[in-house]
């Protein structure tokens, strides 16, 4: 997916990722037994996600392409927000959670490995050349033993056009076995999904994984 897709949808306010609770496999499966330890959110939109893992006590960094949804993850939460330029990023800070407004794929100027990450709809959202260089980046920002919490999604039938991607347990085997040992923690079917509803597809499942970096 190019920028100028996630822009256009940003614009036009087509964000049907956006869940207004927080994510059922962040509450009962975090990872975080140091709640001090800081957390990269990748992809991360204006997701409330990154509110839950800041009010646990994570210093929280969040990656995000879309200035608006940087603008309103700040406006909607009414939280006072300073900004900077931080490379090649503008950082929208308020507190211990920054936001950084930028393509992720340049996070390595940052400077910063983390031991805690949280992917949800970020792996899912690219397309299978862009899963490849992200698996990679993800492997190099990750320090050894730090974990990932991974939310994919896999539907029937498969469409590989536009995002929500399918991401199936092989792929991500596929991606990450090199680098980190996988645990699949559970998967929710979601029969009442709009697009199971219409008949659209034939099932939607939400699936959660926990990674663990090798040495
Ligand atoms: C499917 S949404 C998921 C957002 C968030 N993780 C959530 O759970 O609501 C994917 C997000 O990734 C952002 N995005 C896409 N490509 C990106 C990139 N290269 N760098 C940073 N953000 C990107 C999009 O603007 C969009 O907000």
């Amino acid at each position: 997916m190019d920028s100028e897709f996630w822009h256009q949808r940003w614009q036009e306010n087509r964000i049907g990722f956006h869940q207004q609770e927080v994510n059922r496999w962040l509450r009962s499966c975090w990872l975080g037994a140091q709640p001090h330890e800081p957390v990269l959110v990748p992809l991360c939109g204006k997701s409330h996600d990154m509110l839950w893992l800041h009010e646990q006590g994570h210093p929280v960094d969040g990656v995000e392409l879309s200035a608006l949804a940087a603008e309103q993850f700040f406006s909607d939460n009414q939280l006072a927000v300073q900004v900077s330029e931080i490379g090649p990023y503008r950082c929208y800070q308020h507190h211990h959670l920054a936001l950084y407004q930028g393509d992720f794929f340049a996070a390595k100027a940052l400077g910063r490995r983390y031991r805690l990450v949280y992917d949800r709809a970020a792996l899912i959202a690219l397309p299978a050349k862009m899963r490849r260089q992200y698996a990679q980046l993800i492997a190099q920002l990750v320090e050894v033993d730090g974990t990932i919490l991974l939310v994919t999604l896999e539907y029937q039938p498969v469409q590989q056009s536009q995002p929500p991607f399918s991401v199936s347990e092989p792929e991500v085997r596929a991606l990450f076995a090199q680098n980190f040992e996988i645990e699949l923690l559970g998967r929710v079917a979601e029969p009442d999904h709009p697009r199971v509803q219409t008949g659209e597809l034939s099932a939607f499942d939400e699936v959660a994984y926990r990674l663990t970096r090798r040495g």
